[in-house]
C-alpha cells in the first residue's frame, strides 16, 4: 500500500533522515518512537511530500508520489501535523470543513451532502460536536487537537499521517482518539502511521513499531520487538524497566528513577506483627513489594498492611471481597494500602518465627486449619465445595527479590508445606491419602526491595533454605496447636 524506499532528507545542506527504507500495509497502523530530534516529524514530512526528498521515493499503491497532482495526493493521504498552521478565526465546524478541500471543484460551491456528512462524521467520533459553532481560539489545547484531528479523519483519505495525534490529551480523550483511529483501521482499512511520544500508548495500539534513532532506523517489528529494555535504554538514554499490559500481549515501559525519595532503611522484624483474636496483622512504615493470593490486592504490588482476618467457620457471603474491604475499612485499613486474607483457624494460635539469613532475616507466618485438607493428586474424585479452612503462609524478607525469586519463594513454601502435612500425616478425609494441602490455601511473599539483591529462591539459594526450613516448622507448630484445640491427639 505504502512503501519507503531508501528515503533521505532534511533542511539545506543538513541530511536530518537517512536512508529509511520500510513498508505499510492497508489496514495497518505502525508506530514511529524515538527520542526528540531524531527526525520523526522529519520523516513524516518526507513521506507527506511537505519536504521534498533528497534521494529514495515514496510510493503509493506502487504510483509515486511526485505522480499525484496536489488534490489526487490529498485524496490518497491526510496529514496531522505537529504544528498548526490553520488561522484561528475559524468556527470548529469551518475547521474542519477544510478536510474536505480535495473532494471540491470550488471552494464551498459544491458542498455536497457527502462533504456534510464527512464533516458530522468526523466531528462525532472525536467527539468535538458541541463545539461546532464555536471559534476555535476558544478552545483548551486539547479540544484544539481534536478538531484537527477530525479535519483529517473528515478528509476521508485511506492513508493518514498524525504527528503525536494525542498531544494536550487526557487519558480519556487519548483512549477515545486512539480506539477511533483504530477502529478506522479495522473497519475502513485506513493505513496509518503516527509518531508517539508515549511507548506504551504506541505499544497498545499499533500494529508493529518503528525506532528512530539520529535519523535511521533502530528496529522495526511488533512491539514485543521493539520494547525491549534494551533497546529502549540505548536509544532513548533513559533507565526503563518493561512489563506486561494487564490486558493485552503487549509490553509496556516505565521509567526508573535516578533520584530516590529518601526513606529510612527500615529493617522487617516479628516486632512487626500483631496478633489478636481478630486478626494477624504485619504492619510495616514502608510498602513492601508483595505477591499474593489474597482476597483483597491479590497478584503482585506494593502494600504495608497485611491482614490475616479471622471469620467464623460458616462464614458465607455473597461479595466477599466487598464485605472484606468494609471489616477493613472498619479497622482503618485503607485498600490502597492492605492485602487481605482470611482463616477460620484461630488467629492467636499463629506461628510466627524469625530466621537469620547471610543477607537479613526473613519472617515466616503460619494459620493452619486442616479440616479441609486434600490430596491435591486425587482431587478430581470428589466435588468439593470452597471451604475457609486454610493454610495461610506468609514469607516476609528483608532483601531485594527479582521476579524469580518470589515465583520460587511460592514454590518452595508450598513444597515445605506439603512436606509438614506429610509428617504430620494430615490425610484427605474424603480419600483417606496424605494431604498436600486444603482447598483455599493462600501464600503471601513480601519483601522490603532493599539490601542484598535475591535472584532465585530455590531449595539451594540461601534463601531457599531458610524459607523450607522455616514453611515446614512454622506448618508443622500450626497443624499440631490446631490437632490439640480440636481435640484430634491427646
Ligand atoms: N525546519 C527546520 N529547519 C532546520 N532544521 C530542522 C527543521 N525542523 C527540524 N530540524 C532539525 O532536524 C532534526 C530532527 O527534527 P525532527 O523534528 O524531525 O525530530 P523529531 O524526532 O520529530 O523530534 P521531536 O520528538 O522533538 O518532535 C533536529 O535536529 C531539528 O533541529
Amino acid at each position: 500500500m505504502l512503501e519507503i524506499k531508501n528515503v533521505s532528507g532534511g533542511y539545506d545542506e543538513k541530511l536530518v533522515v537517512q536512508n529509511v527504507s520500510f513498508q505499510v500495509k492497508k489496514g495497518e497502523m505502525l508506530g514511529i518512537l524515538g527520542p526528540n530530534g531524531s527526525g520523526k516529524s522529519t520523516l513524516l514530512k518526507l513521506i507527506s511530500g511537505i519536504l521534498p526528498m533528497k534521494s529514495g521515493e515514496v510510493l503509493i499503491e506502487d504510483k509515486t508520489l511526485q505522480s499525484f497532482a496536489s488534490k489526487e495526493l490529498a485524496k490518497k493521504m491526510a496529514v496531522l501535523p505537529q504544528l498548526h498552521s490553520q488561522a484561528f478565526s475559524h468556527t470548529v465546524r469551518d475547521t474542519v470543513s477544510l478536510g474536505r478541500y480535495p473532494h471540491q471543484s470550488g471552494w464551498f460551491s459544491s458542498w455536497s451532502n457527502e462533504d456534510e456528512a464527512a464533516v458530522q462524521a468526523a466531528m462525532k467520533l472525536t467527539a468535538i460536536q458541541r463545539y461546532e459553532h464555536q471559534l476555535l481560539e476558544l478552545l483548551s489545547g486539547g479540544e484544539q487537537q481534536r478538531v484537527f484531528v477530525a479535519q483529517a479523519l473528515a478528509q476521508q483519505a485511506p492513508i493518514l499521517l498524525l504527528d503525536e495525534p494525542t498531544n494536550h490529551l487526557d487519558i480519556a480523550h487519548q483512549k477515545q482518539l486512539l480506539d477511533t483511529i483504530k477502529t478506522q483501521t479495522i473497519e475502513n482499512e485506513i493505513t496509518v502511521i503516527s509518531i508517539f511520544h508515549d511507548i506504551n500508548l504506541a505499544s497498545l495500539y499499533c500494529d508493529r513499531l518503528l525506532l528512530m534513532d539520529q535519523g535511521q532506523i533502530k528496529v522495526i517489528g511488533e512491539p514485543q520487538e521493539v520494547v525491549k529494555k534494551s533497546l529502549v535504554e540505548a536509544v532513548y538514554e533513559a533507565r526503563v524497566s518493561t512489563t506486561s499490559h494487564p490486558e493485552r500481549p503487549k509490553p509496556q515501559v516505565t521509567i526508573l528513577p535516578d533520584v530516590m525519595e529518601r526513606y529510612k532503611e527500615r529493617i522487617i522484624t516479628a516486632e512487626n506483627f500483631k496478633v489478636t483474636e481478630h486478626y494477624v496483622l504485619f504492619q510495616a512504615e514502608i510498602q513492601l513489594k508483595t505477591w499474593s493470593s489474597a482476597v483483597i490486592n491479590a497478584g503482585s504490588g506494593w502494600y504495608k498492611n497485611f491482614v490475616n482476618r479471622r471469620v467464623d467457620a460458616s462464614y458465607a457471603c455473597d461479595n466477599v471481597q466487598e464485605e472484606m474491604l468494609v471489616y477493613l475499612a472498619n479497622y482503618g485499613f485503607s485498600e490502597a494500602d492492605t492485602v487481605g486474607m482470611m482463616t477460620a483457624v484461630r488467629t492467636t494460635d499463629a506461628v510466627i518465627k524469625e530466621y537469620k539469613t547471610p543477607f537479613g532475616n526473613i519472617i515466616i507466618m503460619v494459620t493452619a486449619g486442616v479440616g479441609n485438607a486434600v490430596d491435591v493428586s486425587r482431587a478430581y474424585e470428589v466435588e468439593m465445595l470452597p471451604a475457609i479452612g486454610t493454610i495461610n503462609t506468609w514469607v516476609i524478607v528483608n532483601g531485594e527479590l527479582s521476579d524469580e525469586a518470589f515465583i520460587q519463594s511460592v514454590i518452595t513454601a508450598t513444597e515445605a508445606k506439603t512436606k509438614a502435612l506429610a509428617f504430620e500425616q494430615v490425610k484427605d478425609p474424603r480419600t483417606g491419602t496424605i494431604a498436600t494441602g486444603t482447598s483455599t490455601d493462600s501464600v503471601l511473599i513480601a519483601a522490603t526491595q532493599k539490601g542484598t539483591h535475591i535472584p532465585y529462591a530455590g531449595p539451594i539459594t540461601e534463601i531457599g533454605k531458610k524459607i523450607g526450613l522455616g514453611v515446614y516448622e512454622c506448618t508443622v507448630e500450626a497443624i499440631q496447636v490446631y490437632k490439640k484445640a480440636k481435640g484430634w491427639e491427646s
